[in-house]
């Protein structure tokens, strides 16, 4: 499976430009993390993706064709959990997931549902009605509703949000596992949660691709542009380095932070995953 976004833009009917001149290839198998700040246009990628939103500008394409010319080919390969959507309260876990099924045309349900609970850790819960669950409990179920039939596509806008750090590291192996043979893209603000389970990083801000590589070519873009020093040797009037952890120590408080060009007092680091993000936001960055 492979879909190729070609100067894809999209101007929502109020005037604003939320994605720019996107232009890649996205294949299987590939586990992308998508990152960006609030507001970058993650979602109007995904929903773009979904065919749930038509683009204004440029054009999507799966296996060559145009990919609004294959809308219920593509419904039948996509899991999608929107960054919002609604569950219905009254009904059980079980019962949802046996609408959702219904719904997506899948031929051996059961099998699926007893799946996609196992998958997410809700056997004792299917029988329990939608309201009575927790907030990462239904968060839960909104992945168990994703991934019912196996799709070829699965598509997770923050899907761990609201999930504690137990059940983010199951849901991340869970990802990994799943991407061994097709495409899973997630949008999360957690570094975290794209470190070491994501093959490739796509960032995005204000609209546009800055970055479209793996990690490690990522935080080779951030080389020498990271730095440590301690507080109270710094020079306060040189305040060019962007400060990303203040660590206490018996010496005193040591900082970590990126710059484009590092100050003198600060000693060359190694860059985080996290920091190498973070320069490449600060400077803007640029796609591949
Ligand atoms: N239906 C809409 N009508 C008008 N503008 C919209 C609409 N949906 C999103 N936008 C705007 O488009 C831009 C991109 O929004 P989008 O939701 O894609 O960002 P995001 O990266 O998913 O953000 P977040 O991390 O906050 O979820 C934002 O400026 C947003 O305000």
């Amino acid at each position: 499976m492979q879909f190729t976004l070609d100067r894809l833009g999209m101007i929502y009917p109020s005037g604003k430009q939320a994605l720019k001149n996107i232009n890649m290839t996205l294949e299987a198998p590939n586990l992308i993390g998508l990152l960006g700040p609030n507001g970058a246009g993650k979602s109007t990628l995904m929903g773009l993706l979904t065919a749930g939103l038509k683009p204004s500008e440029g054009s999507i394409s799966m296996n060559g064709s145009p990919l609004l010319s294959q809308e219920k080919e593509l419904k039948a390969k996509l899991g999608y959990l929107p960054q919002t959507f609604g569950l219905f309260d009254e009904l059980t876990v079980w019962q949802f997931l046996d609408y959702m099924s219904a719904l997506k045309g899948i031929s051996a349900s059961k099998e699926a549902i007893r799946q996609a609970i196992a998958d997410t850790g809700l056997e004792d819960k299917q029988k329990s009605r939608i309201r009575t669950l927790s907030g990462g409990q239904r968060q839960r179920v909104g992945i168990a509703q994703a991934l019912l039939g196996e799709p070829e596509l699965l598509i997770l806008d923050e899907p761990t949000v609201g999930l504690d750090p137990q059940e983010r590291i199951r849901f991340r192996n869970l990802f990994s596992r799943i991407a061994q043979n097709r495409i899973v893209l997630l949008s999360t603000h957690i570094i975290e949660d794209v470190q070491s389970v994501c093959n490739r990083l796509i960032v995005i801000k204000d609209g546009m691709l800055l970055f479209n590589g793996s990690p490690e070519e990522l935080i080779l873009l951030a080389q020498g542009h990271v730095g440590s020093f301690m507080e109270n040797e710094a020079n306060k009037a040189d305040s060019s380095i962007r400060i990303t952890s203040r660590i206490n120590t018996s010496r005193g408080i040591c900082c970590r932070g990126v710059a484009d060009r590092l100050p003198g007092y600060a000693e060359s680091a190694e860059p985080t995953l996290e920091e190498a993000y973070l320069f490449l936001l600060e400077k803007g960055g640029s796609g591949k």
